[in-house]
């Protein structure tokens, strides 16, 4: 059985090493040592979790029951652990302090499961149970164990590396090479449950590859697509009959139906079932069948009669982001109607759909879904012919949609979870009239605001994501666009990100430092219009390459839907700068 201590010394060891290939190498030795659930556990715990992002992984305890507990735990008054935590600015580095000499004998089962247990205790007297679990385990601690295991109750394990590295290392300890890392990434956009993924590839190496398969309850990647630049491109990239598809702008929902239980998981995976009952009231209406998944677009819109005509009107994505709340769900059901386009099919009553070709997806997606109330289809045409597909999007556009999205028809066009696919393409209004790009964009520091912004943000410092190097690099600085109601939300999602170095994972120029440094967590969406070289910035920076920089850049709003390992990359910009 490995110790736990073993895990809290590799944490520790990996905070100081910056070298990916270094990381990942520490990361596979590990993995190599461990046995059966072991693997799945420590998949979570790496996640700085205790489960799949689908499923509720909060543990309940924030700074306060933290505070008490620690306070418990080595027998000094909450004040001096509040006074500890104000200087260090880190309750885990609290608990190292306090800690007393002591014999590491925790397993990592130990505290797996002492995290699930305070995860599970719920309803009255919950809070005590939860303070009383961790003062427990953190008596029995060593310094170091206390430091992460306290970070891991609070959901602040900041390794400063994502899922992508674990892969890697998985590859190397479970197959012995690291050249089936792709294959494994690919599975995990199928099987995103990575503990379950890690402990299938323990068990039997680079063959489990092949045995993902989406099953109801955990949500697959969802499939995104490609841009083109003009109609002509549109032609020479799908030849032949293709598909045209409004592009709704709001949530991406996959639904998951089996029996009586209907799950909607976001494009984060994120279960937001509670949100949307009305989403959910109309399924269950209106797709009959026992086991199915279905992929599609839920949007602010409201239907209505008007002089014997049917008026419909679709609202901004900002209206839909109402709905993202744990409260008042009915009062904003009302305040905020929705409607859900769906688009895809990818299981049914035992068998997976994802290698079937887009047609017949489509035609088993219109035999198990049937229209009614606020449940609709992605309406389409389907033609050879490239003027229709310009009628259809001027028509789209005049509804005031963004867009359209065409698709491939060919046999060969499967669902491909995770990735920017080559049989779907989308064509939005702003390409068509040479509008402004806009960039989605992760914040990773923020400059003190003056004068009317005083006590706010003056700017946000953003980057894009290096792919290869799985690393931020700092694109602009954006200080226009904001309503007030926008700096005030910004002000309270960054507050939880707040770090008091440049993480590990975000590279910044010296000239370029923020006043506050933020981990990467929050996507924004800014227009921006022109993108030059600039050694001000490291976004593509290389021995012989100055770095890219986004210029007049202009917030437009925060994209809730987006993690930061789904912001724009390098290449993406620099395919822009090109005209690529
Ligand atoms: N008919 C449709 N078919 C496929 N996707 C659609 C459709 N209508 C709306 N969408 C949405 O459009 C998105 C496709 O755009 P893309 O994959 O580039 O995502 P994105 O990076 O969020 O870009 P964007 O800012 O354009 O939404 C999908 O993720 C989906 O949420």
């Amino acid at each position: 059985m490995a110790r736990f201590i073993e895990l809290a010394e590799l944490f520790e060891e990996l905070e100081k090493i910056t070298s990916h290939k270094e990381i990942v190498r520490k990361i596979a030795e590990f993995f190599s040592g461990l046995k059966g659930d072991e693997v799945k556990d420590s998949a979570y715990l790496f996640l700085g979790s205790t489960g799949p992002a689908f499923e509720n992984i909060t543990l309940g305890i924030k700074d306060r029951l933290a505070v008490r507990a620690i306070a418990g735990a080595y027998g000094v008054p909450e004040g001096e652990v509040e006074k500890r935590y104000a200087r260090t600015g880190d309750l885990g580095d609290v608990a190292f302090e306090l800690n007393r000499e002591k014999e590491a004998f925790l397993t990592i089962e130990d505290v797996f499961q002492r995290l699930q247990q305070i995860k599970e205790a719920s309803g009255k007297g919950s809070q005590e149970e939860k303070t009383g679990l961790l003062s427990d385990i953190l008596q029995k601690a060593t310094s170091e164990e206390g430091k992460y295991i306290v970070r891991l109750v609070l959901g602040r394990l900041r390794l400063g590396f994502g899922d992508q590295f674990l892969l890697e290392a998985f590859s190397i300890a479970f197959t012995g090479d690291k050249k089936h890392a792709g294959k494994i990434k690919e599975s995990y956009g199928v099987c995103t449950d990575i503990g379950e993924l890690a402990k299938t590839l323990a068990e039997h190496g680079a063959r489990a590859t092949g045995f993902f398969s989406i099953k109801p309850g955990r949500p697959v990647k969802s499939m995104l697509s490609q841009r083109v630049e003009s109609f002509e491109e549109l032609e020479s990239r799908i030849q032949g009959k293709k598909a045209a598809e409004e592009k709704y702008d709001g949530e991406r929902v996959q639904i998951h139906k089996t029996g009586d239980e209907i799950k909607a998981f976001s494009r984060r995976l994120e279960n937001i079932t509670a949100q949307y009952p009305d989403v959910i009231e109309e399924v269950r209406r209106s797709v009959p069948a026992e086991e199915i998944v279905i992929d599609g677009e839920i949007v602010a819109y409201v239907e209505f009669e008007k002089d014997c005509n049917r008026i419909e009107e679709f609202y901004p994505f900002q209206n839909l982001m109402q709905r993202r709340r744990k409260y008042e769900i009915e009062k904003y059901r009302e305040k905020c109607p929705v409607a859900v386009f769906f688009f895809d099919i990818l299981y049914l009553n035992g068998e997976s759909l994802m290698k079937k070709p887009y047609p017949e997806r489509r035609a088993l997606l219109e035999m198990n879904v049937v229209e009614q109330g606020i449940v609709h289809l992605a309406r389409r045409i389907v033609t050879e012919n490239i003027e229709e597909i310009e009628d259809f999007f001027n028509e789209t556009v005049e509804k005031g949609l963004e867009g359209i999205v065409v698709k491939s028809m060919s046999s060969k066009s499967v669902y491909e979870a995770g990735k920017r696919s080559w049989f779907w393409f989308k064509w939005k209004q702003e390409y068509s009239e040479g509008m402004r790009e806009t960039f989605d964009l992760v914040v990773v520091g923020s400059y003190y605001g003056r004068g009317r912004r005083k006590g706010s943000f003056g700017a946000l410092l953003c980057a894009v994501l290096n792919e290869e190097e799985q690393r931020f690099e700092t694109l602009t600085k954006v200080g226009t666009g904001f309503t007030e109601a926008d700096a005030e939300e910004i002000n309270r999602l960054l507050s939880a990100h707040i770090v008091s170095e440049a993480p590990k994972n975000v590279s910044i120029k010296k000239g370029m430092l923020p006043d506050i440094f933020i981990e990467p967590a929050v996507v924004i969406e800014v227009l921006g219009s022109e993108i030059t070289n600039s050694p001000g910035h490291t976004a593509g920076e290389g021995t012989e390459e100055t770095g890219l920089a986004l210029r007049f850049p202009r917030f437009l709003r925060i994209r809730y839907d987006k993690a930061p390992y789904d912001a724009m990359t390098v290449k993406e910009v620099r395919d822009l700068k090109e005209g690529v």
